[in-house]
């Protein structure tokens, strides 16, 4: 079939208090801005991609319009509500969501196929459209960014060939390829190996409902990752009426239903607050976190055991805040011990406390992340590189790295493309003089507000802006 022409929207970094007036920080390197001595924030981080990206899909396979409070507006979800968009639902923006953008209201419509999506570099637009695809009637093309190319996808290729699909895989399990949907998937049961994904799971599971016959998943593989990721999905099908269950430890089954339409708070991406939590512990001081949830499925929630390793104390405000404080920071002279820690729940918490161990008096270990190379870049061999460029001694393993931390110098951080391999550069550039990040615009993809939010992290004594709501960019040095 014709692979459509198709150029996705460009991403801009922008300010969401200023939404329709983009902030284009310069192409040239952010000097990390280093922390002298104890911050004091109290921070609202915008909504969790994951679960924004699943609502989404929900939302376009719903019977009934939906509604999303405080969605994530960042690259991976305009290339979700995009992609949706062009196989017929419809969304609009609300207008009410505050400082972060907009309320959305999302309408399904007939899905009808003869398009392209960009993927970008988004595992969630990737592995959670395709199977909704299948649905549609007519021909759907997907690519994404060079560096999605590598990205593994064989896993959706094979699962929706074995339903009965008809998917065309020239890349051999790569983007680009396409898809001809028929309207109807058949469903059943599927065996497929998602040691490289849990989203190879969670995309399946989420157009399930819509399969004459549902569907019953069984991984095959030796390892899983980010299992909470998948609890998530079985979470948010559950709060549109869909009896979906995990059967045993490897099996996941969703029967034929309808998805109800629904008003759904999203809650803070807690992996994006991940930055200045730790941040806390390189400065000293104190790191509020507004609308911590109480209960949720986000691996973020796990960062609080992870950073009470690391001396952090946590407690909750009545107002539902998260407060981690940490009494001396590793910029004052405090040492802080490495740990060893199986990341393999929450592989997307690595890269930031990788950044973290290397700051560390004695070494680390992080195992159970092998699958990291298939994230936006490989994140171990990016790490050991940029660790390594700053003075640390970093050895990789086929499921880990091991970080001896050194005498740290500045240098330039390559973030390629990731998200938080440039949040990584950030942290350490907080106790190290001289660090710069190549591209911080690569923050764009899931927290465009990254530079202003680290800002206001970093601004003396909880200091007010020169104008309310604003920040000058020569914090940025720009
Ligand atoms: O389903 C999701 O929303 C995600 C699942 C995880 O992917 P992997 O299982 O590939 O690690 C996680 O790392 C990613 O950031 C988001
Ligand atoms: C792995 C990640 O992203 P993606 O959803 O693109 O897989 C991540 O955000 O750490």
């Amino acid at each position: 079939m014709e692979i459509f022409d198709y150029s996705g929207p460009r991403f801009d970094v922008y300010r969401e208090d200023a939404a329709s007036e983009p902030l284009v920080l310069d192409d040239g390197p952010w000097p990390a801005p280093r922390a002298d001595g104890p911050v004091e924030a109290r921070l609202r981080i915008p909504g969790s991609k994951s679960r924004t990206n699943r609502e989404l899909v929900l939302s376009a396979l719903a019977r009934e319009a939906s509604i999303l409070r405080r969605p994530l507006h960042a690259r991976d979800t305009d290339l979700m509500v995009t992609a949706l968009t062009q196989l017929g639902t419809t969304s609009d923006h609300l207008d009410e969501g505050g400082r972060f953008g907009d309320d959305l209201e999302i309408v399904p419509g007939t899905l009808t196929g003869g398009v392209s999506i960009d993927c970008g570099l988004a595992g969630t637009v990737m592995r959670f459209v395709p199977p909704l695809a299948a649905l549609a009637l007519g021909p759907v093309a997907f690519d994404g960014d060079e560096s999605a190319r590598r990205r593994p996808m064989g896993t959706t290729v094979e699962a929706l060939t074995a339903l009965g699909v008809d998917v065309r895989d020239d890349h051999r399990g790569r983007l680009p390829f396409s898809l001809y949907g028929t309207g109807r998937v058949q469903g059943g049961k599927v065996r497929i190996d998602a040691s490289a994904s849990s989203q190879f799971v969670s995309g399946l599971l989420l157009s399930a409902p819509r399969f004459r016959r549902g569907l019953t998943v069984r991984h095959t593989g030796e390892h899983l990752p980010s299992v909470p990721h998948i609890d998530m999905t079985l979470e948010a099908l559950q709060g549109r009426g869909v009896a979906a269950e995990r059967v045993d430890e490897r099996t996941w089954h969703v029967p034929a239903s309808p998805i109800a339409g629904a008003e759904i708070t999203i809650e803070p991406d807690l992996s994006n607050a991940e930055p200045f939590l730790v941040a806390a512990i390189v400065a000293g001081g104190s790191v509020s976190i507004e609308d911590w949830p109480e209960r949720t499925t986000q691996v973020g929630a796990q960062l609080v055991p992870i950073l009470e390793r690391f001396g952090a104390t946590f407690e909750r405000t009545d107002d539902g805040a998260l407060v981690c404080s940490v009494e001396r920071g590793i910029v004052e002279g405090h040492e802080v011990r490495g740990i060893d820690l199986d990341l393999g729940e929450a592989g997307e918490l690595a890269p930031n406390l990788a950044a973290l161990c290397a700051l560390c008096s004695t070494p680390s270990r992080l195992t159970g992340i092998g699958h990291l190379r298939g994230h936006e870049t490989d994140r171990l061999a990016a790490l050991a590189t940029e660790l390594t460029k700053v003075g640390a001694e970093v050895t990789e393993f086929d499921d880990g790295l091991e970080i001896v931390p050194g005498e740290l110098h500045g240098a330039e951080w390559s973030a390629y493309e990731d998200h938080r391999m440039a949040t990584s550069g950030a942290i350490v550039g907080l106790a190290v003089d001289g660090v710069t990040i190549d591209d911080i615009g690569s923050t764009g993809k899931t927290l465009p507000q990254f530079p202003e939010l680290w800002a206001e992290l970093l601004r003396p004594g909880g200091e007010e802006p020169d104008e309310p709501g604003t920040i000058s960019l020569a914090d940025f040095g720009v």
